[in-house]
């Protein structure tokens, strides 16, 4: 079982790039699938796992996907089938993001149910209620939803309970080929619907006001493939900004874009950090001593939940009680007990943690609950007393790319083995020849 292997007491120095954004790229992937016509081109797309996993989604129901240097190429101008599967889905829920895309071109998807997860539990009935308010009729059974719908979707005002960012995307997906006008109201606002949404409007969709609360999407007959470049990922700055505080380092973070990150600047200024704007991206101090404060992840523009894992590490090490409460997921806690074996102090209430700064952090072995988990256990370890031993990876791999790595390079001892204890190449860094071969198993 490969490990990532911290030992604690060093400060971190030095530059660092953010990737291109997980939660930006599946989407756009997704969406490539409703060109008839021309190559979708997408850049800067990150190394991540669950990057292979969109791809071999799409390459499941016969689109030509390429990945390579970065860069993800789909050709979908052949006839498609409309049906993922649940080995995908289970590897990552974001496989769902295919419905709107193929209801809208094919008038037909099928994909399975996602279950559970380890953040609580997350149903798509957004998702559905959007499509069959557009003319879809749904059958839920046998572990698949399926979806249909005779000729083309229709327009519809589309109001959503809460601004969930997968039903905004799907819906908006469908909404590209449908039938007249679609008015999605009370939508998520996340930087990653903005991106979606020019990269559908460069493949000549109709889509204004994403970044707002309501999204009015006019339907066209066809979209082509075209070229983008996907944003930088504001949850990998994010926890490299923590990494720096929670070190007493001085670390820039290239790439990290401001406009996407103002509550995690403005709760890591409240604790004492210091944060400027540079030309290439953010420079983040971390002071000798952070002091407590409160968190409470909201839709964006709050606090996002994917930070919240990460900021309770730099909570352990602050001066004073901070409380955080997750009010986006139901059950987003499981690493507590994970910190809990690292003698933080720490309780649950309800959908809050309190915890009682600064923890003496001590090493020990951890098994990470989910990506941001992973993440937040790592940075613990950052500053715990001794070696801290973090498992179950695959969790991480889903959104880092190289993490080790990138800590490492910026002074951290950090080191990634497998079972025997032998270093780990990351996959980022295995030579050509493997990455084409697994290229080529995709396309
Ligand atoms: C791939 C991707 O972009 N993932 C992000 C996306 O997930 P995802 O798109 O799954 O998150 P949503 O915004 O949809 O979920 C927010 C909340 O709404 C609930 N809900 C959602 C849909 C629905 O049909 N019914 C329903 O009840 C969920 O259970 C959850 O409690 O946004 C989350 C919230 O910022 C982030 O944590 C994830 O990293
Ligand atoms: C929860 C996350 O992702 P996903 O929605 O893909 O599980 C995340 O990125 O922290």
């Amino acid at each position: 079982m490969e490990k990532i292997i911290v030992r604690g007491g060093h400060q971190l120095n030095g530059t660092v790039k953010v990737e291109g954004a997980k939660n930006a790229v599946l989407p756009v992937i997704a969406a490539s699938l409703i060109a008839s016509e021309g190559k979708s081109v997408i850049t800067d797309v990150p190394e991540l796992a669950d990057v292979y996993t969109i791809n071999q989604v799409l390459s499941n129901m016969n689109a030509n996907v390429k990945f390579k240097d970065n860069t993800v190429t789909v050709d979908a101008s052949n006839k498609l089938t409309t049906e993922a599967p649940f080995e995908y889905v289970r590897k990552m829920r974001a496989s769902v993001l295919v419905i709107g895309p193929l209801l809208a071109r094919y008038g037909h998807a099928k994909v399975a149910m996602p279950g559970g997860c380890a953040i609580g539990s997350r149903p798509i009935d957004l998702h559905l209620k959007g499509f069959e308010a557009m003319g879809a009729e749904t059958h839920v059974g046998n572990g698949f939803v399926e979806l249909k719908v005779n000729g083309r979707l229709k327009g519809a005002k589309i109001y959503l309970d809460m601004p969930s960012v997968g039903a905004t995307e799907n819906i908006m997906m469908a909404a590209a080929l449908a039938d007249g006008r679609t008015i999605i109201e009370n939508c998520a606002k996340e930087p990653e619907i903005v991106d979606l949404a020019n990269y559908l409007n460069k493949m000549g969709a109709k889509v204004v006001g994403a970044g707002t609360e309501t999204i009015r999407i006019d339907g066209v007959e066809t979209l082509k493939g075209t070229e983008h470049t996907i944003i930088p990922d504001r949850v990998e700055a994010g926890t490299f900004m923590v990494a720096a505080a929670i070190t007493q380092g001085n670390v820039l973070i290239e790439n990290a874009e401001p406009e996407h990150l103002r509550s995690v600047i403005s709760k890591l200024e409240e604790m004492g950090v210091r944060v400027t704007e540079e030309p290439t991206g953010l420079r983040v101090v971390g002071p000798k001593q952070l002091k407590a404060t409160d968190i409470k992840t909201l839709p964006h523009p709050g606090f996002p939940t994917d930070m919240q894992s990460q900021m309770m590490s730099l909570m352990l090490a602050a001066q004073g009680t901070s409380v955080i409460t997750e009010t986006v997921f139901e059950n987003r806690f499981m690493h507590v007990e994970e910190f809990r074996r690292m003698n933080a102090k720490m309780k649950i209430e309800g959908h809050s943690v309190i915890i009682e700064g600064p923890s003496d952090l001590q090493g020990a072995e951890v098994a990470a609950t989910d990506l941001r988990a992973a993440a937040a256990l790592i940075l613990a370890g950052l500053c715990a007393e001794g070696v801290t031993r973090v498992t179950e990876l695959k969790h991480l791999d889903r959104g880092y790319v190289d993490f080790a790595g990138k800590l490492a390079a910026l002074g951290a001892d950090v080191e990634r083995v497998d079972g025997n204890g032998n270093t780990v190449v990351p996959f980022v860094q295995v030579d050509s020849a493997t990455k084409d071969q697994i290229a080529a198993e995709l396309s």
